[in-house]
């Protein structure tokens, strides 16, 4: 039963996916609060997408902050997996449909240069297999209507994953305090959203490790060339066609992205 369950939430989430069209939430049909059931449903629809050719590149945190906790009234972080078609170059346009109901959020990312194959992986380890530090705009959204949405739902939802744009003048960790490191985003020149590493479950660099060892349980360990995006700084802002947004974070420089009405 619970399998059959299962197939059928991660169905209905592809399906919106696939016709560009949000679903119902799928937490009416999952046991209430099952964090393992979801993260089954996301599976299904990882190895669904690998199977039909699309490349795993990495994984992201989400809800690693308050801010965004509040914003979706949830109280614990959760991850996705990031895909290689997700990728947007810094600076480019995306249209808007190609993400449903997005949003606009900064982060750290780590690029690893090391696998974090070992067990419970350290901050140490974690430094050690970071070749270099980037700074990324999530291109967060929704397959569920109107987001909404709870742990559940969003854990089901590849973790609301969409698109993530990389900055592209990457740093070493040596140069960078990610703790204390603050973020701007501005759309149209608007300052929207602001906050700061320590934001990130009191630093990006735990939420890496919070990530590494659970890929390791899972026994999917993380590997050299993965990226990892850590969580946001601050609160994610809502975007429409027209709007550019450009996020900085202090020493690790800038990262832009634009949204057009038309597909490119
Ligand atoms: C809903 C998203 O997982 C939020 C996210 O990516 C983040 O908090 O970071």
């Amino acid at each position: 039963m619970t399998n059959e369950i299962i197939l059928e939430a991660a169905e209905r989430i592809r399906q919106a996916h696939t016709r560009g069209r949000p679903c119902e939430p799928v937490r009416d049909i999952l046991p209430a609060m099952c964090l393992q059931t979801a993260y089954a449903v996301q599976r299904v629809n990882t190895q669904h997408w690998v199977e039909q050719g699309r490349r795993v590149v990495g994984c992201k945190a989400g809800l690693t902050s308050t801010s965004v906790q509040t914003q979706l009234g949830v109280n614990q972080p959760d991850f996705g997996v990031l895909f290689a078609d997700m990728f947007v170059s810094d600076g480019a346009d995306v249209a808007i449909h190609e993400v449903m109901q997005p949003k606009v959020e900064a982060e750290v990312a780590l690029v690893l240069e090391r696998d974090l194959d070992m067990s419970q992986p350290t901050v140490a380890d974690v430094i050690r297999a970071t070749a270099y530090l980037l700074p990324a705009i999530e291109i967060v959204g929704s397959r569920i209507h109107k987001w909404d949405i709870n742990i559940v739902d969003t854990i089901a939802d590849n973790a609301s994953s969409g698109l993530y744009v990389l900055g592209s003048s990457p740093k070493k960790l040596t140069e960078v305090d990610l703790r204390l490191c603050g973020m701007v985003m501005e759309r149209r020149g608007e300052q929207i959203s602001v906050g700061a590493g320590q934001a990130c479950l009191g630093n990006p660099l735990n939420a890496a490790v919070w990530l590494a060892r659970t890929f390791v349980e899972q026994g999917t360990p993380l590997k050299a060339g993965d990226t990892i995006l850590t969580g946001a700084l601050g609160p994610m802002v809502q975007v429409a066609p027209g709007d550019r947004v450009e996020a900085r974070i202090s020493g690790l420089g800038s990262v832009r992205v634009g949204f057009a009405a038309e597909a490119y």
